[in-house]
């Protein structure tokens, strides 16, 4: 499974956003999305998850260019992706309803026929449960509580528990730490990381330098209209090939 955006062209009325720019999500690794606010982060993030089309360019899932598939297949690439939103929107009923939700709402109806005829035949469907995902996030013992009841960081870990629950192949995580404390952001960060480790292709969007440090093989760097420099984490923060990267980084850039 690779994910990719190829040499993207995209923009809302006259404005550029992206100008010919390319990031590929592979299994197994975290790529952090770091630039200014208003860069194109959350909109790159958009069309990897292939919620909107580009105006140029293609999105590819294993090299197939979803845009040119049939809507069947780009559904069921869909529903391989995870995201998590900067806002997260739970409903009104308990923490495990929600951590649910995407199981029942996202599997396509073949994948529910092949889960009832595996659970009949007393096989396990290899789906994460959703108590498993709230576990990975820590809140295992909140099942039964109302997520209105929630505070901002528990709502922040049971949207990444629900993205998780459906057992994606690729998540899209776009600043999911944005309002979290120290202890909330750690929890959320090693989920990432336990996604990583089982297989999951991770991209995160992420206005934390430390955090992009700590969680990601790959750092792309958004400025202007794309990615001005993608590479190894190390590498971009300590040697980068764009002198704008280290200005960047250092806080120099002013927008
Ligand atoms: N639906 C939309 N209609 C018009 N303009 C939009 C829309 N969505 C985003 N934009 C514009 O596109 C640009 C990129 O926005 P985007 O949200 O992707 O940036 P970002 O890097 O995620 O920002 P932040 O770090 O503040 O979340 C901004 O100038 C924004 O105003």
């Amino acid at each position: 499974m690779t994910l990719a955006a190829r040499d993207v062209h995209h923009g809302y009325g006259d404005d550029p956003v992206f100008d010919g720019t390319s990031l590929s999500v592979s299994p197994g690794e975290v790529v952090a999305i770091i630039g200014p606010s208003g860069v194109g982060k959350s909109t790159l993030l958009r069309l990897l998850a292939l919620f909107d089309r580009p105006d140029g360019g293609t999105v590819e899932y294993d090299g197939e260019d979803v845009w040119n598939a049939s809507e069947r297949r780009r559904l069921a690439y869909r529903r391989r992706i995870g995201m998590v939103f900067q806002e997260t929107s739970l409903f009104d009923a308990s923490v495990r309803r929600n951590a649910e939700y995407g199981l029942r709402v996202r599997k396509s109806w073949p994948d529910r026929l092949r889960d009832e005829l595996r659970g009949f035949l007393g096989r396990t469907n290899g789906t994460v449960d959703a108590v498993e995902a709230l576990e990975t996030v820590g809140l295992a013992e909140k099942v039964d509580q109302d997520a209105a009841s929630l505070s901002g960081g528990e709502a922040q870990r049971v949207a990444f528990a629900r993205a998780l629950a459906y057992d994606p192949e690729v998540l899209l995580l776009d600043e999911p730490t944005s309002d979290l404390d120290p202890r909330n952001t750690a929890v959320l960060e090693d989920a990432v990381l336990q996604a990583k480790n089982s297989g999951i292709g991770v991209a995160i969007a992420t206005h934390d330098m430390h955090q992009a440090e700590r969680v990601a093989d790959r750092v792309a760097v958004l400025l202007g209209t794309g990615i001005i420099e993608i590479g190894e984490t190390e590498t971009v923060f300590d040697d980068p090939a764009d002198d704008r990267t280290r200005k960047f980084i250092d806080g120099e850039l002013v927008y």
